[in-house]
């Protein structure tokens, strides 16, 4: 059994897959180190191995390994920056500041498509990458993620003021909002789609119709209806995890 893990900076995504055939186990999302200790050790699967990526700082990242291995007597490989890696060349002028949950999405979306193609992952941040067909990575965008955003706009005004209920009801539809509430919620919302538009726009401009759109992240589903194609594929940075971490 492997332990996998995406450290982000809100939330880690876990899971436990079987070695021989990449078989999901387990898996969920926490909110800190002790809550994944817990879950991992109640899935009783006892994983020999973990590989794991952080975009959190060395110490915390650090932390939390010497409590795997405390607790599980585990060997952990941690994913590390590239400057070329599977046949894609990062493109950042410094390659080790490109974050690695990036890296690592983008390198799984080339993996999978096998011709250009644009990452976008919304998290905590969104972001989006764009890979050529012959694997050269051209560089990205990072934007607020709708948590962000709301909260930006919550922190730093004295009149907006609403519910988590209340937030889910407004989404219900996009027109001009009548309320505060639906006002923030829609008007983040269509931040959210104008990106991904304009991420889209962006990609014909260079290939045409030649690419693929991938979608990732814990929000997802936010943009789905405004690019029925695009492939959604909720473990992008798992399957760029196991290329650059592989165990043998
Ligand atoms: N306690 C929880 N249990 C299950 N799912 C949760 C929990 N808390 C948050 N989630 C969901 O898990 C997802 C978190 O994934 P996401 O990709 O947003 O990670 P993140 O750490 O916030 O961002 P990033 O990795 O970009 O820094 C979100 O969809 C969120 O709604
Ligand atoms: C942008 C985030 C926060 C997205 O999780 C992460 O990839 C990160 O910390 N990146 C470092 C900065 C960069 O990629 O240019
Ligand atoms: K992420």
């Amino acid at each position: 059994m492997i332990l996998e893990l995406d450290c982000g900076n809100s939330f880690i995504k876990w899971r436990i897959v079987r070695r021989a055939d990449a078989v999901v186990m387990a898996g969920g999302v926490v909110d800190s180190d002790k809550a994944l200790l817990l879950a991992v050790g109640a899935a009783g699967l006892s994983p020999r191995f973990c590989r794991l990526v952080s975009v959190r700082s060395e110490e915390e990242t650090s932390v939390l390994v010497e409590a795997l291995i405390a607790n599980f007597a585990l060997s952990v490989r941690k994913a590390g920056p590239a400057r070329e890696l599977a046949g894609v060349r990062n493109g950042y002028e410094d390659y080790q500041r490109l974050g690695l949950d990036r890296w690592l999405a983008l390198l799984g979306g080339y993996h999978l498509a096998k011709r250009a193609c644009v990452v976008i992952d919304l998290g905590t941040a969104v972001t989006s990458d764009f890979v050529s067909a012959s694997g050269e990575h051209l560089g990205g965008f990072i934007c607020p993620g709708m948590p962000l955003m709301r909260n930006q706009l919550r922190t730093h005004t004295r009149r907006i003021r609403y519910d988590d209920v209340s937030a889910e009801q407004a989404l219900t539809s996009l027109a001009p909002g009548r309320a505060t509430v639906e006002a923030v919620e829609r008007g983040c919302m269509l931040m959210l789609h104008g990106f991904v538009l304009t991420q889209l726009e962006q990609a014909r401009a260079q290939w045409g119709e030649e690419f693929t759109l991938f979608v990732t992240g814990g929000d997802a589903s936010l943009v789905n209806q405004v690019v029925p194609l695009a492939r959604v594929v909720p473990d992008l940075v798992f399957v760029g995890l196991a290329i650059a971490c592989p165990l043998d």
